[in-house]
């Protein structure tokens, strides 16, 4: 029987994760599933429950959570010579992950997944700053905004949901300024002003699900996003082009594929919604590194590369 890695966060979303462990259990254990689990304690827990995982060579490693578990899960997985499978099961408040992958937000569901999906390769991306290597599955970026998603408090999230973040997000728009910024991105060379830059793996970001239209999960490529300096009203039209992807062809946006990417200017880094630290620091794709349960349906999709 193979064996299964359960790491969840307690606190994730509207907390009822727990509640629904032992039908979990049940569903894995049909699947084929030796399983056992792990609930997270506090920040980093997760990487090294991960990291435990993989020592102890489990199959698959099933992180139950928000973005910010799944990141801390692939953050112990990632730079391991032996590496799990991984699977979703998207509790938490933001699961931009879990929507860009096809995995519903039903636990039911996601454990369907798991019993009747498919593995499949994908990117993810690493981060050299600090003297330090991270890494990422959906989003790495910088600039002001992308500061707000860690000044939400927790306990307005699992009241509010994504909406606490749109809150927070209206109550900034004011006191956005412009970075001064250094981009390289395979060979070409951005410098100026800039509202933020995204590093995207996926198409589906902060509820924005045409922020980077094309991107594609396994072809080795970021999408890169730079917002150049604007007006709070032009600012504000954008953010209105980009829910409907249509942003990607304006002049004030550079909307282009890259493989490695260095970011030069001091700036806070957001990866996968958290705090990564201070840049300048270097970003580079990793080609298919990680196989992660997928719809059957998906894992086709995934693999014709649309
Ligand atoms: N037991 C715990 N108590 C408090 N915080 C925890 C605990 N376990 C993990 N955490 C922290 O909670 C963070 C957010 O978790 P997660 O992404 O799963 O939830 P969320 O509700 O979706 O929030 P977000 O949308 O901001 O990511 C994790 O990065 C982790 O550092």
């Amino acid at each position: 029987m193979k064996r299964a890695r359960i790491i969840y966060n307690p606190t994730s979303g509207r907390e009822i994760f727990k509640r629904h462990l032992p039908d979990v259990l049940v569903r894995l254990e049909k699947a084929g599933y030796e399983t056992s689990c792990h609930a997270t304690t506090g920040a980093g827990d997760a990487t090294e429950a991960a990291r435990k995982a993989v020592e102890r060579e489990f199959d698959l490693v099933v992180a139950a959570g928000g973005d910010g578990t799944i990141n801390e899960v692939v953050n112990g997985i990632a730079d391991q010579d032996y590496r799990p499978k991984l699977a979703i099961i998207p509790v938490g408040t933001t699961n931009d992950f879990a929507r860009a992958i096809g995995v519903p937000r039903s636990i039911e569901g996601a454990c369907d997944i798991i019993a009747n999906g498919e593995a499949v390769p994908i990117d993810i991306g690493s981060v050299t700053n600090e003297g330090k290597t991270r890494y990422f599955i959906n989003i790495a970026g910088g600039g002001r905004l992308t500061e707000l998603t860690y000044e939400v408090p927790s306990k307005l999230k699992t009241m509010l949901g994504q909406l606490a973040y749109y809150l927070k997000g209206i109550e900034m728009l004011p006191s956005i300024k412009a970075t001064e910024a250094r981009i390289e991105y395979d060979g070409k060379v951005f410098e100026g002003e800039i509202m933020l830059f995204l590093v995207s793996l996926t198409n589906s970001v902060g509820g924005f699900e045409k922020l980077a239209p094309d991107s594609s999960l396994n072809d080795g490529m970021f999408d890169l996003i730079i917002l150049k300096k604007t007006n709070l009203a032009e600012f504000i039209r954008l953010v209105t082009l980009a829910a409907r992807g249509e942003h990607i062809n304006d002049p004030n946006v550079i909307y282009t594929k890259a493989n490695r990417i260095k970011v030069m200017s001091p700036m806070q880094l957001n990866l996968d919604g958290e705090f990564g630290g201070m840049l300048p620091g270097e970003f580079v794709n990793l080609y298919q590194h990680l196989e992660i349960f997928v719809a059957k349906e998906k894992a086709e999709q995934i693999r014709a590369g649309e």
